[in-house]
């Protein structure tokens, strides 16, 4: 295992939860962080290494690099996972909702989830979807690990904590922030490999800034979330397999039969422009819709509406269209979707109200 040189972050202790001196300060929101590991909590031999292990630093050491944050609130920290977010499952993305709604429930004012960036966009939808709060609900990750030459981390940490600490942050369903910017989880996408500024809403825009811990609103999420959401995982131990198939030139059918083959209830395809296939791509899109799978036409363009009944006529082929959800966020709303019986106009009205 590496051990860190220059750490923005101390390296790991062993300890799992965190006590902030100021608990017992009555005047300051009580803020919760579930750490869940990533890139924030990753650590090289050097400065300037770009390979890296995540999950090298605890959230207890992560608080200690911002002690400036325990101004903002009185901070408990919990480690649910740590990984790095290519390891990310539905099992951890379960035990964090129902955490979170019990923390809600209680005497918690705002919860931050420390994360890896690469399923960022996964996570933070899925809890939108289900998670019954109005509090602020809080993702921060970084770009860089921390013990990189100008680390991301502490400050996104530091601005993280602040908007959950936010009252103005209520009702904005659950926000990312990062390099100063508050995005909505239905509206935030990963545009870069390797740059701090990897987040953007290209199709909404940011909801409001976070700069130094001060923090501004622009607008709140344009569809449901929260407590006016439909979905639940009361209860809920596993969910339905749905998977992706990309879509490309001269595409045939084969991976489409062989996600009907390992019994995928549901399939998105990242489609070409505005969810367009191949012949026989939609030949066997009919072929797995007649079988009761679930198909939904998403985009592999990185912005843009993927319309009903635009080239392809839905209800010929029994699909469904993802509207502004990319592949990966379809596929989140189309897994909890199944969790109920559905007809394809419901599933449809779906992708139009989340
Ligand atoms: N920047 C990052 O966090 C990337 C890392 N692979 C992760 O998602 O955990």
């Amino acid at each position: 295992q590496t051990k860190p040189v220059l750490a923005s972050f101390a390296p790991a202790g062993g300890t799992k939860t965190i006590k902030s001196p100021s608990i017992n300060k009555p005047a300051l929101p009580n803020v919760v962080i579930l750490a869940t590991g990533g890139t924030i909590a990753g650590a090289a031999a050097s400065g300037t290494q770009a390979g890296y292990t995540s999950g090298q630093v605890t959230i207890d050491a992560m608080v200690d690099a911002v002690p400036d944050a325990k101004k903002l609130a009185n901070i408990k920290g919990e480690q649910i996972s740590n990984v790095g977010s290519q390891d990310m499952s539905f099992e951890i993305m379960l035990k964090l909702a129902n955490r979170i709604n019990e923390l809600t429930k209680s005497g918690t004012d705002g919860v931050v989830i420390t994360h890896g960036t690469d399923t960022m966009e996964e996570t933070a939808y899925f809890l939108n979807l289900v998670v019954k709060t109005d509090k602020p609900v809080v993702l921060v990750g970084s770009m860089r690990p921390s013990t990189a030459m100008s680390a991301d981390g502490p400050l996104n940490l530091y601005n993280a904590i602040s908007v959950a600490a936010d009252p103005e942050a209520k009702n904005h369903g659950v926000m990312l922030v990062m390099n100063d910017w508050i995005h909505s989880a239905q509206s935030f996408v990963k545009v870069s490999t390797t740059a701090v500024q990897t987040f953007m809403s290209p199709m909404r825009g940011i909801m409001g800034t976070s700069n130094y811990g001060k923090n501004e609103f622009y607008r709140v999420p344009h569809k449901k979330f929260g407590n006016k959401s439909e979905f639940s995982v009361d209860g809920v131990k596993t969910l339905p397999r749905v998977d992706i198939v990309y879509g490309y030139v001269d595409m045939d059918g084969e991976m489409i039969d062989a996600a009907v083959k390992n019994k995928a209830k549901g399939i998105v395809i990242a489609g070409l422009g505005n969810g367009n296939m191949t012949k026989a791509a939609l030949e066997a899109v009919k072929r797995a819709t007649k079988k009761g799978v679930v198909v939904v036409r998403s985009t592999r363009v990185g912005t843009g509406d993927v319309g009903r009944d635009v080239e392809i006529k839905d209800a010929e082929y029994g699909t469904i269209a993802s509207h502004e959800l990319n592949p990966q966020k379809s596929r989140i709303l189309l897994t909890l979707a199944l969790l109920k019986n559905r007809k394809p106009e419901d599933l449809q009205r779906l992708f139009e109200e989340y």
